[in-house]
């Protein structure tokens, strides 16, 4: 109850006639007015993926290499990105990015960066990276709310064409930008090497000339590309999650890009394309009739420049025909001929009832370009060391009108992070981390490490659980260091998953995505993997999941997870399944060598005993029927001599067929195969030629050398 009211007998409340309202509706209304879409998300930085300086960062670079991408591509320029995160202060970092893309128009530039939601995504149907059209600028907002320094931009559009520099904040309170140079106009670049000599006098950062691709070659000029250089307050730290890692990864998905990359530390690292060919363009399709919603439906009709139902309903949607327009019509009972103008929420009604009740074919496909199972295990060759990779790249299929695909790529084997790393970057990861323990600093920073696997290494180093990372002595971190080069986590290693929507990476959220949940809801067991109910599968697997889609239903405006849809779940689903019975049949038939093998090795143990006690007792020839018995052998464990071919196929067809999309990669050259045929120890091969007769040991050696290799 509000103070200065009183109860009355029955209850009620009475308000006493002095106590003056706290508001009325006037006093609200002086304070009720538009809040404007800058102020909006400056207060709910969380939903744009600003929620704290380490993944503000990661998502100012994914943002800004994220349009770079696209711009290249939609340019038709086989993409080079530049990366340069710098450390200015003790919270404080620059990130420059440079394309060599089109670049932007002048008049064009203080929109993109100082407006949020401004862009040329949002309203078509096209396969892009960006869609929403508020990335960069938010990035740039962040920036300026966190240290007060404006966004430089360098925008080129050709080679004989002036650059322009703009350094531009954003107005929140009216979501506009505010120039800051050239008295409020920019600053024009001209070309050539006037231009260059400006750059350089003004302290302006931009790459002059690309990286020569031999060591003799002459550097080409930059022809066109846009920089973007911000000041933010941030964290970098490596490990999950990280800026080094999102770069890796977009490498994986990105054959065709070349991306260099300087640390804060200085470390220069650069992705050469490893494919000079860009991915077909995708084309942009109309919205399939399914896919709209009664409102939508509305504002259509009333944005249309058509006259008649029937132009309307053929040209604002794919897939209909006018014979198609006049099926929804006849169901709608109006008029293909009535005047678009006059259709009223009831006739909207109608005819959104009789469109999902006519049968109209699926969306067009050539909008969506997938990785192509080729690619993808390239990709993940390239970046994930293994020895069994799988593809699959699903048929593309339909969501609420939107055609999207799914892609799947599996790497089986290798070995875990913990083991890739030097004691110098042991030593770095540890005083960089947040985890207040070693056993979190673990599972934090290494992909598919889990508990049980943090547990194994803590126990074999004798460091304590509770110990602060930060704090460990350098006999400590020795002893940390040699137990995760030798402990075995394959076990208690969980899968790693890398999630992709329009060939980004995710990196957050992974619980609330759709592709994390299949996953999870996939028995992997069946595919000769352990998992407990309902949680990813363990074991030395990696895999990476793409959807491909015109619009990708994000959870969120950070797009960092996937929503739910059934379509796409099942589509999901399908194509794990696919890499799974790959994995499966692989593991069967490595299990199955190395049974055979164990068989060859133990009659290979007696065939010396059993040829001479047959001699003995009927006098026959020992070393024949040694000859003989290996012969048997060697039939009976014939598996055992199983050689794959690199595409993963039994070079006997009828031993293995995986059916395409398999690489299988020899460890070591050959030690992959010695371990699948389980080349006998060297004991055995002494006990076995012990038992053999002396006169033909040297040339069963040579023989036997040559079947297992
Ligand atoms: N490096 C660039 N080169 C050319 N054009 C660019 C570049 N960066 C941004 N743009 C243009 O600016 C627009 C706005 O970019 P922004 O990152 O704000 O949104 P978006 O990429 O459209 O969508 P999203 O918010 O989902 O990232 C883009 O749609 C694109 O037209």
């Amino acid at each position: 109850m509000s103070e200065g009211a009183t109860t009355t007998a029955n209850g009620t409340a009475k308000r006493k006639k002095s106590a003056p309202r706290r508001a009325t509706a006037e006093t609200m209304a002086k304070k009720q007015r538009e809040i404007s879409v800058s102020e909006f998300f400056a207060k709910n930085r969380h939903m744009l993926g600003f929620d704290n300086p380490r993944k503000a960062l990661l998502t100012t670079i994914k943002e800004a290499v994220d349009n770079s991408l696209d711009a290249c591509e939609e340019a038709g320029i086989l993409p080079e990105i530049w990366v340069h995160v710098e450390q200015t202060g003790e919270s404080r970092y620059k990130a420059a990015i440079q394309d060599n893309g089109p670049g932007i128009l002048k008049k064009q530039i203080p929109l993109i960066f100082g407006k949020l939601l401004y862009g040329s995504k949002f309203h078509r149907l096209r396969m892009s990276r960006g869609q929403q059209g508020i990335g960069i600028s938010a990035a740039g907002m962040y920036a300026i709310l966190t240290t007060g320094k404006p966004i430089k931009i360098v925008s080129k559009t050709g080679a004989k064409k002036p650059a322009h520099y703009y350094e531009l904040r954003i107005d929140t309170k009216v979501n506009k930008p505010e120039i800051l140079n050239g008295k409020g106009d920019g600053e024009d670049i001209p070309p050539g090497e006037k231009g260059e000599k400006y750059i350089e006098d003004h302290g302006i950062e931009w790459v002059t000339h690309h990286d020569p691709e031999k060591p003799d070659a002459k550097p080409k000029p930059i022809v066109s590309g846009t920089r973007v250089t911000l000041d933010l307050e941030a964290k970098y730290q490596r490990g999950k999650g990280s800026v080094d890692e999102y770069l890796e990864q977009t490498a994986i998905a990105n054959p065709h890009v070349t991306l260099h990359y300087i640390d804060p530390s200085g470390n220069q690292k650069t992705y050469h394309r490893s494919t000079d060919v860009l991915p077909p363009e995708a084309t942009e399709i109309k919205p399939h009739p399914y896919g709209v919603e009664l409102g939508r439906l509305v504002s259509m009709c009333k944005e249309t420049t058509e006259s008649s139902l029937s132009g309307f309903l053929t040209t604002s949607f794919s897939r209909v025909s006018p014979s198609i327009a006049k099926q929804i019509c006849d169901k709608a009972k109006l008029s293909t001929r009535m005047r678009v103008k006059r259709i009223d929420r009831d006739h909207a009604e109608h005819l959104y009832a009789a469109i999902q009740d006519t049968k109209i074919s699926n969306p067009t496909t050539d909008c969506i370009v997938p990785i192509g199972e080729e690619q993808l295990l390239k990709g993940l060759h390239s970046v994930v060391p293994a020895e069994f990779y799988a593809a699959a790249t699903r048929p593309p299929a339909v969501y609420r009108g939107n055609p999207f695909q799914i892609e799947v790529a599996l790497a089986y084997g290798g070995n875990v992070e913990t083991q890739k790393i030097t004691k110098d970057l042991l030593k770095e990861l540890l005083y960089e981390t947040d985890a207040r323990t070693v056993r979190q600093f673990l599972i934090l920073t290494f992909n598919g490490l889990g508990p049980d696997a943090a547990d194994k290494i803590i126990k074999q180093s004798k460091v304590g659980t509770r110990k602060s990372p930060n704090k460990l002595k350098p006999k400590e971190i020795d002893h940390l260091f040699e137990a995760m080069q030798n402990v075995n986590v394959n076990e208690g290693q969980s899968m790693q998953v890398y999630r992709y929507a329009n060939r980004v990476p995710l990196q957050f959220q992974h619980g609330d995505c759709a592709i994390t949940k299949t996953i999870a809801q996939t028995n992997w067991r069946s595919y000769g993997l352990s998992q407990s109910r309902g949680n990813l599968p363990s074991g030395p697997v990696t895999i990476m999941v793409h959807i491909a889609s015109v619009w990708v239903p994000f959870t969120n405006q950070a797009k960092e997870a996937v929503a739910s849809y059934d379509e796409i779940q099942k589509e999901m689903r399908l194509a794990l399944q696919t890499v799974g019975r790959k994995l499966g049949m692989f593991l069967r038939r490595r299990m199955k060598v190395k049974q055979q093998a164990d068989r060859r090795s133990i009659f290979r143990r007696y065939l010396g005993e059993v040829a001479q006690a047959v001699s003995d007792i009927n006098g026959t020839d020992k070393e024949d029927i040694y000859e003989k018995l290996l012969e048997v052998a060697k039939k009976k464990t014939a598996e055992a001599d199983m050689v794959l071919d690199e595409s993963g196929k039994a070079v006997d067809p009828s031993l293995a067929n995986y059916g395409g999309g398999v690489l299988i990669v020899d460890k070591d050259d050959d030690a992959m195969l010695a371990d699948m045929l389980n080349r006998p120890t060297e004991s055995e091969t002494s006990a076995a030629a012990s038992d053999k007769p002396k006169s033909k040991q040297t040339d069963l050696f040579d023989e036997e050398d040559g079947d297992e290799d």
